[in-house]
């Protein structure tokens, strides 16, 4: 089963239509969205994580339809999601965020929870350190972390969750290249136990990184498939790549 399914999705500001009856499925891997500016990514991305009500279309998560539940509540059932402004509590430390994030998955204010249910809190959290490689930081303020560290603990905090599907938007943004590279490491070592979706400008990384593109343009899905393949597409070539513009 595909944990995520689009079925004829779209999405209208006004007359306009930023996403355009997309159907798609998610499965296994890193999926990455593609696209030239405006062609409906960020919109789409939102779509999938519940920030952004559909027009129409519906929305399957893990074989359940989510396309009415908001955010949080798709959150709930194992869709975790990080937003280009990073948001970490600067006070406390690397491990004291994750481990409040993964607290998540329990009732907050349950005064008979069980010490079992602490314990399998705290592991949780130290495993997502420790697929972000953050192991040594756990003690660490995370308003001391240089920039890429605070985007790795991020990404921890959403796995700290145990979800099903990760969602990243644009993770590299505004990274020095030895940043990229670190991160784009951690994504992968994150693929190994989870689906991810990114939406991605980095077309190294993109295409270093992803399993399957799926290139969007004016709102609807214009190519799909392994990366050499969506590489040597000529659609995609010239919508995307601006190959006739070069020419020109
Ligand atoms: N809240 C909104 N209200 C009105 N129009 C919007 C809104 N959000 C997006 N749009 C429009 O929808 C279209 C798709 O935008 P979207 O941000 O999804 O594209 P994108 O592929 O993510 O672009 P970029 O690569 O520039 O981030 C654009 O024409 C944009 O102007």
């Amino acid at each position: 089963m595909n944990v995520l399914e689009l079925e004829g999705v779209s999405r209208q500001f006004g007359g306009l239509r930023a996403v355009d009856g997309v159907t798609l499925s998610i499965g296994t891997g890193i999926t990455a969205l593609i696209g030239p500016n405006g062609a409906g990514k960020t919109t789409l991305f939102n779509l999938m994580s519940g920030l952004l009500p559909v027009s129409s279309g519906r929305i399957r998560f893990r074989g359940q339809d989510i396309t009415g539940l908001p955010a949080h509540r798709r959150a709930k059932l194992g869709m975790a999601r990080t937003l280009q402004i990073k948001q970490v509590f600067a006070g406390l430390t690397v491990l004291e965020n994750t481990w409040i994030a993964a607290r998540q998955r329990h009732r907050p204010l349950d005064p008979f929870r069980r010490a079992s249910d602490d314990r399998a809190t705290r592991a949780a959290a130290e495993a997502a350190l420790e697929t972000m490689g953050l192991e040594a930081m756990a003690g660490r303020q995370a308003g001391s972390l240089a920039y890429g560290d605070i985007a790795l603990l991020e990404i921890a905090m959403a796995l700290a969750t145990q979800p099903a599907l990760l969602l990243l938007d644009e993770p590299v943004c505004g990274m020095s290249p030895s940043e990229t590279e670190r991160t784009v490491a951690r994504i992968r070592a994150v693929s190994a136990t989870t689906d991810v979706v990114i939406v991605e400008h980095d077309m190294d990384v993109v295409f270093g990184l992803a399993d399957r593109v799926v290139v969007l343009a004016e709102g609807r899905v214009l190519a799909d498939g392994p990366p050499a393949v969506i590489a040597r597409e000529p659609a995609v070539r010239e919508a995307y790549l601006g190959e006739d513009e070069e020419a020109a």
